[in-house]
């Protein structure tokens, strides 16, 4: 049974009298321990779809449910990680008290998490930060930063964590850094990941499923299964079953561009 399920899921802005339609019947199942990309022209509804599904959004239509029970039940549990475009760190704090922050915001609010925390000082090694750990903010190149959530994300507890073009800001060289060290992260602790991206070979690399999505209105186009076998590592990039799935992604989304 699916973990994440979307079901005829609507979605309508209006905007001074405009009005828009965000995403349109879309229909989704996601396994519980799996990665999935999103991918689709901008304004496809791809970060409008991962709030619906965080619980920080309502859909007039359709109905979303996350292990069972409501986005917003969920969310208020605190069961989902965020990892925005640029994470958002305290400039006072060490990187590794950075790291404690979802815990402090839990321990206030009660809340037990199912998962156990993970070792912040080993997640910060993973993701080739370990001499880092008490450096400021300010301190950190934007990759650095980034890092850091990504790494925090993956310690707090929460069994879902949600990517809104994470290495968006980043140079390419950094940006292929942290896609390594992402699957490597994420390698180790298996949660359910929701990944907007507009790059192919990221999408490729990281998931299990791609999602494409074509705009106007938001709709699911294909969804994709990358059979490639794990673990991953650079190498995976080079080899022909790689390549196909390069150029396939790249038909079905030029096709959604025309
Ligand atoms: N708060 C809002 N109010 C009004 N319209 C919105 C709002 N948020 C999104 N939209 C509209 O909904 C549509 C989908 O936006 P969304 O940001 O989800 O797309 P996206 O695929 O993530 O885009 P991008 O790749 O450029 O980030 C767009 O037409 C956008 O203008």
């Amino acid at each position: 049974m699916s973990y994440i399920k979307v079901s005829n899921l609507s979605k309508r802005f209006v905007r001074r009298g405009q009005s828009t339609e965000a995403l349109s019947g879309i229909n989704l199942d996601i396994d519980q321990g799996s990665f999935v990309s999103f991918i689709g022209p901008s304004g496809c509804g791809k970060s409008t779809l991962l709030r619906v599904i965080g619980g920080l959004m309502n859909a007039e239509e359709g109905d979303v449910t996350v292990g069972g029970r409501t986005p917003l039940e969920m969310q208020s549990d605190k069961q989902f990680g965020f990892v925005p475009q640029v994470p958002a760190l305290f400039s006072w704090r060490t990187v590794l008290q950075n790291m404690n922050i979802p815990f402090e915001v839990n321990r206030k609010s009660k809340i037990d998490l199912a998962e156990q925390k993970g070792d912040p000082i080993e997640l910060l090694q993973s993701v080739g930060l370990g001499d880092f750990m008490h450096a400021y903010p300010r301190e950190l190149s934007g990759g650095m930063k980034q890092r850091v959530g990504i790494a925090r994300a993956f310690g707090s507890g929460a069994p879902t964590l949600l990517m809104d073009e994470p290495f968006s800001a980043l140079d390419e060289i950094t940006r292929e850094l942290l896609m390594h060290q992402l699957m490597k992260i994420w390698e180790q602790h298996k949660k359910t990941v929701i990944f907007v991206t507009h790059n192919i070979q990221e999408a490729i690399y990281l998931s299990d499923k791609v999602v494409i999505m074509s705009s106007r209105p938001g709709r699911v186009s294909y969804v994709i299964d990358i059979d490639l076998p794990r673990p991953r590592n650079e190498a995976i990039i080079e080899t022909p079953e790689f390549y196909k799935y390069l150029v396939q992604l790249r038909e079905l989304l030029r096709e959604r561009w025309e």
